[in-house]
């Protein structure tokens, strides 16, 4: 896509081959020397530009789903195109990337667990450690897409391209959106813009911050959205960022895939009226380390389940304080006094975020003071 002479030197050997590609273009420039360094060069030169390279790590979702008709666009299979055939159907990827992949799962999303988060996180770092890897892109299932996101956000140390992308429709449905969609992936993955911008979701001619970016209707392409808007777009095969993410992320992260082998049980109990203490004293039975309360409104408790979750959280599991709402975020010590009972809140996270993060934080700690910290930050 670009000029080795642009690209930032990431490696010993990236750095050597763009200095080679500087030098030859400056003798290029000097008068008398063959101009055919500059303007003519042979395939394989080291003037000549370079399409990156980019891994796709197949996962399964409905970007990989097939139904027996055309008119199916919400019945039908997750889950059953391999990865091979997924990149054969879009021959418009090798124009802007040398693409290879590789199928790590064939599931749908919604049955992930940490062992798959855990398998593909590791893999995404191995990949993007090699010098022959610009960018990855992960296809997966819309359902749980937004944690994956988040999650190599947070654990991936490395500031190439990670694009995670699934589709609302099969493949097999009129007006599939999985090919665009994967076209934009690829295309983002393999431009330079993208390096350092945190983990990328491209749904919808948009990009994502996958820190953000969450599923807010459930049958249509337009999907994915966040709160604080997109970062940009990609166009007929070129991506326009308008903004950057401003919290931690990959190369800026305390924690690394490379350390994590396993995660902390986190719970979510859903807010609403009329509730009753088993729903969180099961969890606790259950082994979480933390329960993310997805309250109502500012991620409140009702009056009666206060003495509950005091109790709970003296017996050792963390409290967190999330919103079922959606939008907006969480204050400390609005609604109920947190610092007086030694909980936390999940800042702007959505429950199923904040689950992400809690689960990833406990890996390192489990003080409050620096969970609280961590909210803030990421
Ligand atoms: N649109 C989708 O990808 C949904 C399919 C399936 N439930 C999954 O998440 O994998």
């Amino acid at each position: 896509m670009y000029p080795a002479q642009l690209r930032p030197a990431r490696s010993p050997r990236a750095a050597r081959f763009a200095l080679a590609a500087l030098l030859l273009g400056a003798v290029g420039a000097l008068p008398g020397a063959p101009l055919q360094a500059r303007e003519m060069p042979e395939a394989g030169s080291a003037t000549e530009a370079r399409k990156p390279n980019v891994v796709i790590l197949a996962t399964g979702g409905t970007i990989a789903g097939a139904g027996a008709d055309a008119s199916n666009s919400a019945t039908y299979q997750a889950a059953k195109v391999p990865v091979d055939k997924l990149i054969a159907a879009v021959p418009a990827m090798a124009n802007v990337a040398n693409v290879r992949g590789e199928q790590v799962f064939q599931i749908a999303s919604e049955s992930f667990t940490d062992a798959q988060l855990i398998q593909l996180g590791k893999r995404v770092s191995q990949l993007l450690k090699q010098d022959d890897v610009d960018g990855v892109v992960i296809t997966h299932g819309t359902d749980t897409l937004e944690e994956t996101a988040l999650f190599l956000n947070l654990v991936v140390r490395s500031d190439k391209p990670i694009v995670v992308v699934g589709s609302m429709r099969p493949s097999t449905a009129i007006s599939a959106d999985g090919a665009l969609n994967l076209l934009d992936a690829v295309t983002a993955a393999s431009s330079k813009e993208a390096v350092g911008k945190g983990v990328l979701v491209t749904m919808n001619d948009y990009i994502q911050a996958g820190r953000d970016v969450t599923k807010r209707t459930n049958i249509v392409p337009s999907a994915f959205s966040s709160q604080w808007g997109p970062l940009g777009m990609v166009v007929e095969g070129k991506t326009y960022f308008f903004r950057a993410p401003y919290k931690r992320h990959n190369t800026s992260s305390e924690f690394d895939i490379d350390t994590i082998d396993s995660l902390p049980l986190v719970a979510i109990v859903y807010g609403s009226g009329n509730m009753f203490p088993g729903a969180y004293t099961a969890a606790v039975d259950a082994g979480a380390k933390a329960i993310v309360n997805a309250g109502t409104g500012n991620g409140s408790v009702p009056g009666y389940l206060v003495d509950t979750l005091k109790d709970v959280r003296q017996k050792g599991t963390l409290v967190i304080r999330s919103s079922r709402v959606g939008d907006g975020f969480v204050l400390r010590n609005a609604e109920q006094p947190d610092d007086k009972y030694d909980w936390v809140v999940a800042h702007d996270f959505n429950p199923q975020k904040a689950k992400i993060l809690a689960a990833v934080a406990l890996t390192k700690t489990s003080d409050t003071k620096e969970l609280q910290r961590i909210f803030w930050e990421y």
